[in-house]
């Protein structure tokens, strides 16, 4: 995915004035920037959420179907099983019954819920409805993920597990993830590429490909962003 030229304001404030990004296919890129940055602007762009900006957005996958955006807050239905929750979003994409159950059972088997999959919202944990939003989102018919502060409000165990099976489930999947945040300690457990956006307006203070390779890169990316 390409971002050429973005430019984007709120009234007289300038967020965006030709923002260029790179985004690798199949990868896992990391958004950092401070908050009020523009992070989630730039995700509402990509997902088509806003539309009144210049510049363009180039996808090399097909994006008719639209893609899934995880929220920092849990966006599940609570009237609906975890169940029907994915089989919900899956509804409109995919109509063979019988296929969507495969799908669903295979996605809540990775996010190790199966057991749960008549459960509602409510009776779950922060985690457990992480990581429902995780299996929806990977069962949802698109390359594309996007994901605003995903695991924000986990105790650090919880947040650690889910990222583990995450990896696991993009290791078979590879989708195409952007991932916002303004965790250094998120952006390298998880990020095959770290972009770090400075503000006033935001640009491109520093991009790092296969983060994974360094073994300095915590160290690397607190000298740029603290
Ligand atoms: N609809 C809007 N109208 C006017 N200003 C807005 C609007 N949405 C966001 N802003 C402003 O634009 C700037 C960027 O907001 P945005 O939410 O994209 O930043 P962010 O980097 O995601 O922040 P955070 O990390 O705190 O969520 C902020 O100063 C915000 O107050």
């Amino acid at each position: 995915m390409k971002i050429l030229d973005l430019k984007k304001r709120y009234d007289d404030k300038i967020i965006f004035d030709g923002l260029n990004l790179d985004i690798e296919e199949e990868k896992i890129t990391v958004i950092l920037g401070q908050s009020g940055c523009g992070k989630t602007t730039l995700l509402n762009i990509i997902c088509g959420f806003i539309n009144d900006y210049t510049g363009e957005i180039k996808f090399e996958s097909d994006i008719v179907d639209g893609m899934p955006y995880i929220f920092q807050e849990d966006a599940l239905i609570p009237w609906k099983t975890v169940y029907k929750n994915i089989d919900y979003v899956l509804k409109n994409k995919i109509k063979e019954k019988d296929k969507r159950e495969f799908i669903i059972e295979k996605y809540l088997k990775m996010v190790k819920l199966s057991s749960s999959k008549d459960s509602y919202p409510n009776s779950l944990s922060g985690g457990m409805k992480r990581r429902v939003g995780i299996a929806r989102a990977f069962a949802f018919p698109s390359k594309y993920l996007l994901m605003d502060e995903p695991f924000e409000f986990l105790d650090v165990k919880t947040k650690y597990d889910i990222i583990y099976d995450f990896k696991e489930m993009q290791s078979v999947d590879k989708k195409t993830v952007i991932l916002i945040t303004h965790d250094i300690e998120l952006a390298v457990a998880l990020g095959d590429n770290i972009t770090i956006l400075g503000s006033n307006p935001t640009d491109v203070v520093k991009e790092i490909r296969n983060s994974k390779e360094n073994n300095f890169i915590k160290e690397e990316i607190e000298k740029i962003f603290l």
